[in-house]
């Protein structure tokens, strides 16, 4: 596994300030706590209710919320990762090229990845995720290493969070939560960062359950041994009610935002589409280069970056096809496998401007191993939205990007794994001119003919026909512009009123 560099800035070690759990924020670790399990290896029956005990809290797992509004800063805080998976289909490159996502998304929210590890099993193990004996290894590769965090490579459930976080005695957060952090760490407007609250609230919620309970015992445990048993109420408890009270008053405030959020959005689409500028959405798995692409179609200054999940918010530029035909292009958030649902509902508002486009263009990373289940990917989430959106998926034209980057050998494979994908390099330039004029190609023309005499009072109606029809030609008469040209139905109409009039 790629070894990035520390980020000493951002690393800290497990805090020991000897605070309580309940009192801090986000739970701060117990370092004299951990010092203690690292000194022992409890491994008999009698052992277990101290280790229990002895759980490390770490920060930002904590559900304890001193301030709900902190969740949209709320940053896991990762440092020193082993990265573990389970292979239950394909075979073994893929469930390795899986883990090396992980390792890239770990390594985009911050933090160094020490290790990796992949299990082969049916299924996942229902209770720790991983079997039993792995769970043993896994945790000597824990101490081995120092690490003080283990993701696992798929979403797991609060219950199996809970048991292999008791077991390894380090924060363990799933796939999900990683995403959901990334997203956290990128959101800047005030549309993405609600959006990706209202994600990480809806996460949090079933999960609350469990470490409440954890943290209710810890309570029982320091108040002298009086543990709180099945069905008492322990402070921890208690706490826990008012917290998932609030988190719903949040989601529901959030929703409205968002909604309102959308509906500003959808008038800005609307007067696009009241304009009759064609659509043209940028799509296709994070990292592709969808950004570059939209620069050097257009010369947009738009953030490149090599990071996952660097464009969260839709940007959108005009451009002119090469025969003149006003459009629009929209960049927009990447995808990734296993893009977590929450994800996806939050996103609704920025994933329609995809399904609201007239054409996709999807763009693939050419220098992938295995670009083709990068689109699978790609259109499993899209078929999702459509499906939600009740529209169909817009026509779609591939795009494999970065060829500067293939070797040629490897180029022949592409054709046959892509069939009738378009091959550009946004860097080198190469392709880009042949795929504007392909897009020119798929985008929808005006199809009404109209002849029309439009007096000189009317003059925008003749600057719309310059714009966005496609001029056969043009009189300057006593009366008006005499216009013969091909336009859009709804130009059509307004030109209606002046049509035979000459
Ligand atoms: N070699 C090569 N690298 C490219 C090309 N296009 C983009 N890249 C690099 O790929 C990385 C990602 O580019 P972006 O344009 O940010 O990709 P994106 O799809 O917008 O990524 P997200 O917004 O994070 O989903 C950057 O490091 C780019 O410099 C290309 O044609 N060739
Ligand atoms: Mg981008």
């Amino acid at each position: 596994m790629k070894k990035s560099a520390i980020r000493s800035a951002d690393f800290h070690p497990a805090e020991s300030n000897g605070a309580v759990p309940h009192d801090s924020a986000f739970g701060q670790a117990e370092a004299d706590v951990y010092e203690a399990i690292l000194a022992e290896e409890p491994s008999t029956g009698e052992m277990e209710l101290a280790d229990r005990n002895s759980l490390r809290r770490v920060s930002g797992l904590s559900t304890e919320l001193a301030d709900i509004t902190e969740v949209e800063y709320r940053r896991l805080r990762l440092e020193r990762v082993v990265l573990v998976g389970v292979w239950t289909e394909g075979d073994a490159q893929h469930a390795e090229d899986s883990l090396a996502e992980l390792g890239r998304l770990a390594e985009t929210a911050g933090s160094e990845v020490l290790e990796g590890l992949v299990q082969r099993r049916d299924r996942p193990d229902p209770s720790t995720y991983v079997g039993s004996g792995k769970v043993r290894e896994l945790r000597e590769v824990v101490v081995a290493t120092g690490a003080d965090t283990v993701i696992c490579d798929g979403e797991l459930s609060p219950g199996q969070l809970r048991q292999l976080e008791d077991k390894l005695k380090v924060k363990v957060i799933d796939r999900t939560a990683l995403i959901l952090d990334i997203f956290a760490q990128h959101a800047s407007s005030k549309e993405g960062k609600a959006q990706v609250e209202l994600a990480q609230l809806q996460y949090l919620l079933p999960r609350l359950r469990g470490w409440g309970e954890a943290m209710s015992r810890q309570a029982g445990g320091r108040a002298g041994g009086a543990s709180g048993g099945v069905g008492t109420r322990g402070p921890g408890e208690t706490k826990l009610e008012t917290d998932r009270r609030r988190i719903h008053k949040r989601i529901s405030k959030l929703r409205k935002e968002i909604a309102a959020m959308r509906t500003v959005r959808g008038t800005k689409r609307g007067r696009r589409e009241a304009n009759a500028v064609p659509g043209v959405a940028i799509a296709g798995y994070t990292n592709a280069g969808k950004s570059s692409l939209l620069n050097a179609l257009t010369g947009a200054g738009v953030l490149v970056e090599d990071a996952l999940f660097a464009t969260l918010d839709p940007t959108t530029r005009r451009a002119d096809t090469p025969d003149g035909r006003p459009h629009t292009l929209t960049d927009t958030v990447g995808f990734v496998r296993h893009l977590p649902h929450q994800l996806v509902e939050a996103f609704r508002s920025t994933l329609e401007e995809v399904t609201g486009a007239d054409l996709l263009v999807h763009v693939v990373d050419g220098a992938e191993q295995a670009p083709h289940e990068q689109v699978a990917a790609v259109r499993e989430v899209l078929t999702e939205i459509a499906e939600d959106h009740g529209a169909p998926v817009p026509p779609e034209l591939l795009v494999v990007n970065k060829i500067d980057s293939v070797a040629p050998t490897r180029m022949a494979e592409l054709r046959r794994l892509l069939p009738g994908a378009v091959f550009v390099s946004a860097h080198s330039g190469e392709g880009v001119e042949a795929l504007r004029e392909i897009i020119a190609d798929r985008l929808p023309r005006p199809e009404v003919f109209v002849d029309a005499l439009v007096p000189y009072t009317r003059g925008e109606l003749v600057a719309r026909v310059h714009s966005e029809g496609e001029l056969v030609d043009e009189e300057h008469t006593a009366e008006g512009t005499r216009l013969r040209a091909k336009v859009r139905s709804d130009l059509a109409s307004a030109l209606k009123p002046f049509v035979g009039a000459g």
